[in-house]
């Protein structure tokens, strides 16, 4: 199978993951420039960048979205995923790292591992990701290879394996040795499009030497053939050394270590070739695991073009070029335009039309794509980030894609009545684009509240409404979504009788309530016996009840957890009516609930801390004082993760306080568990500075 003669062996699908400066854009940038897909060299922070094309991300310096771009190499088609790096979108660098096969990890030379740099490396460990690093910016004054190199292994528990060695650094910073080779490369142009390869010079071959036998020793410990070659003194290949290189780095053994300057355009081309070389192709991954949607059976999809179509979409954004478009990871199967497929989430049908390959700078429009590779779809109109996209006969849906509860909201509202119809428009536009951010109407007070996964989330929103639908709005303060709950059964009873002359209303309606199990959902039953109060009237005392969980008594909050018995009641022949059963019935809840013992409900976050052993004490003793409990303490990678729950009306701000306390190095992702009691004293408080 093949595609412009490049089979499913031949494609790398890679993300950068970098510090925030250390030379992710300048990478990302010159790989495309050497491919040949763009023409002109930009400078990042002036604006030509081809990757970060949202300016707000160039602004804060972090990446939000996540597009690919498609490049080729010596005959390898390479699709580039941008990653983002930042906690509070975990389920945007979920989504890139489950369709990426394998990572370039880029450091700063002088600034090495930095906090940043270990939490995207920790979160590569967390979905197994093999990669390899590149030091960049030898060219920077305090540019030191061997330093980064210790860093990795001390800091991040890696095993780094050089495979190059820079000659010269800083000013002097002139090339590089291969170690593979035994060769080196120098460059003679600005641009790093005329390298010469030559002989080691004198100066490195003793350094060359000692380094080529370290690698080999490395390899000892993975490859057996090597293993004896070494005790007995003899020769390895190349080509050996390059299969036990590529089996080490798949295998998470190991990390080929490679260096460089991407601003001066040294070492791109190098680390191109090491992408083909040790990166696993769509072949050399684990299958995918997916559920049926009809029985519920685990189902294993391999990376084969003649098995059903199984694709992911992992990212919806509007393209400049082409408007809406859908990026899609094709794990199993073939995918070809005019086809009808199951988009297995929803349940729906949709017709692929068109089928996009998008370039560093044009849309290449192609007939078909095969597993392994990434596409984007124009025109899915049904399909959000994290659908499942698949062959009707059999249907598949991929695990892990859950869409987690937003736990925090804000009212928004248009600065001036012009605004209205642009932020109606913006917010439709980014809650389609991002499943994890909603929009609603709050009944009473008319607001409109958007909720998301965190502060900074929301914050990316509001922002992304001012500059991108030049909308501006006013926005309230962040608020937890709290609940209501009760704790024993009860029983209360609503009467609603008015008699002023003509006809009057009767409604008399006598409730059960007692708590769910685990304080969720809400279930109605009718014990009604005799007709003491009759049929017709029963839905409306179902919706008095309905109407009066959306607002509980202890603080207005929606009631969770609750099931209420219809028991009891009386009727009148020529009084009753519907509105007065339903009056009756929010009434007998509401007093019913008085009585059960009425509690506020918090969301409870799972959190998930990872941080070096030095901080642990404070980053635990931390997470107590926030009401925190700890599940659990584990290791990975040299590092510790710590488990706890704790209640989001803690966590504000969390992130900068851990920032403070473990100077940058500690990371957390978190998301919501479930909801539990407020202690008495925090739920008074919460009730005082409310009224
Ligand atoms: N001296 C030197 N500077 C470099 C090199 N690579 C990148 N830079 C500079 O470092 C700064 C950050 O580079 P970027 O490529 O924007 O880094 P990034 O990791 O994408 O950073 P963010 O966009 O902030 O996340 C820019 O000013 C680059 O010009 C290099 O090899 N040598």
């Amino acid at each position: 199978m093949s595609d412009g003669g490049i089979d499913i062996r031949s494609i790398r699908n890679i993300g950068i993951a970098a510090h925030i400066d250390a030379g992710k854009t300048t990478t990302s940038e010159r790989i495309l420039f050497y491919t040949g897909k763009i023409h002109k060299i930009g400078e990042v922070h002036e604006g030509a960048a081809t990757m970060d094309f949202m300016e707000q991300e160039r602004e804060r310096g972090i990446t939000i979205s996540s597009a690919a771009t498609t490049c080729y190499w010596k005959n390898h088609m390479i699709n580039l995923i941008d990653t983002p790096g930042h906690v509070d979108f975990t389920m945007e660098v979920e989504r890139s790292l489950r369709v990426l096969d394998g990572a370039v990890a880029v450091f700063c030379a002088v600034g090495g591992v930095e906090p940043q740099s270990e939490t995207v490396w920790r979160q590569l460990d967390k979905y197994k990701v093999p990669r390899i690093a590149f030091v960049n910016k030898m060219d920077r004054v305090g540019a030191n290879f061997f330093d980064v190199m210790s860093q990795i292994e001390e800091r991040l528990g890696a095993t780094p394996v050089p495979i190059q060695l820079p000659m010269g650094c800083e000013e002097a910073f002139a090339g590089i040795i291969d170690l593979v080779e035994m060769r080196a490369i120098e460059y003679t142009d600005e641009l790093g499009t005329r390298m010469e390869l030559e002989e080691i010079p004198q100066a490195y071959v003793d350094e060359a030497q000692k380094w080529r036998e370290r690698l080999v020793e490395s390899l000892a410990e993975v490859d057996d053939e090597i293993m004896e070659a070494y005790l007995d003194g003899k020769e390895v290949s190349r080509e050996k050394i390059k299969e036990a290189l590529r089996f080490g780095t798949i295998n998470l053994k190991l990390v080929p270590l490679l260096c460089g300057s991407a601003l001066k355009n040294k070492g791109i081309q190098l680390l191109l070739d090491a992408v083909i070389d040790y990166l696993p192709s769509p072949l050399d991954i684990p299958p995918i695991k997916g559920v049926n949607p009809l029985t519920g059976e685990e189902v294993v999809r391999h990376t084969d073009p003649e098995g059903p179509l199984t694709a992911l979409a992992f990212k919806v954004l509007v393209d400049p070029y082409v408007g809406r478009v859908v990026y899609t990871r094709i794990y199993c199967g073939t995918l070809h335009t005019g086809m009808s497929v199951l988009n297995a989430t929803t349940g729906r049908k949709e017709r692929v039309g068109r089928i996009l390959r998008i370039h560093a700078n044009k849309r290449e429009d192609i007939d078909s794509a095969f597993a392994g590779t990434i596409i984007a779809i124009p025109g899915l109109k049904g399909t959000r980030t994290g659908d499942t996209l698949c062959d009707e006969k059999e249907p598949i849906v991929l695990e892990g894609m859950n869409i987690p509860e937003p736990v925090i909201s804000l009212a928004i509202e248009p600065a001036s009545k012009a605004d209205q119809v642009k932020l109606s428009k913006g917010l439709a536009a980014l809650s389609e684009e991002d499943p994890t951010f909603r929009v609603a109407i709050d009944h009473e007070t008319g607001q409109t509240i958007i909720s998301g996964m965190g502060e900074l989330h929301l914050e990316i929103i509001v922002d992304r409404l001012r500059r991108e639908f030049g909308v501006d709005v006013r926005v309230g303060k962040p608020q937890v979504a709290y609940r209501e709950a009760i704790k024993k059964p009860a029983k209360g009873e609503g009467k609603f009788i008015r008699q002023s002359g003509g006809r009057g209303q009767y409604g008399h309606v006598v409730l059960e309530v007692e708590p769910l199990p685990g304080h969720s959902g809400y279930e109605f039953e009718d014990k009604i016996v005799g007709g003491v109060i009759p049929k017709e009237f029963i839905p409306a005392v179902q919706k008095g009840v309905e109407e009066a969980l959306t607002s509980g008594i202890v603080g207005g909050f929606p009631v969770i957890g609750v099931k209420v018995s219809l028991v009891d009641g009386s009727f009148h022949e020529v009084d009753s009516s519907e509105m007065a059963f339903k009056i009756a019935a929010s009434m007998a809840f509401k007093e019913a609930m008085r009585k059960a013992n009425p509690v506020l409900m918090e969301p409870i976050m799972e959190v998930e801390v990872v941080t070096p052993e030095e901080y642990l004490g404070d980053v635990m003793g931390d997470l107590s004082s926030r009401r925190g409990r700890i599940e659990g303490m584990t290791t990975r990678s040299g590092a510790k993760v710590v488990k706890a729950y704790v209640p989001l009306a803690e966590m504000f701000g969390y992130a900068s306080a851990l920032r403070n306390k473990t100077s940058g190095r500690a990371t957390f992702t978190m998301k919501f568990s479930h909801y539990e009691e407020v202690p008495a004293e925090v739920a008074e408080k919460l009730m005082a500075s409310a009224s």
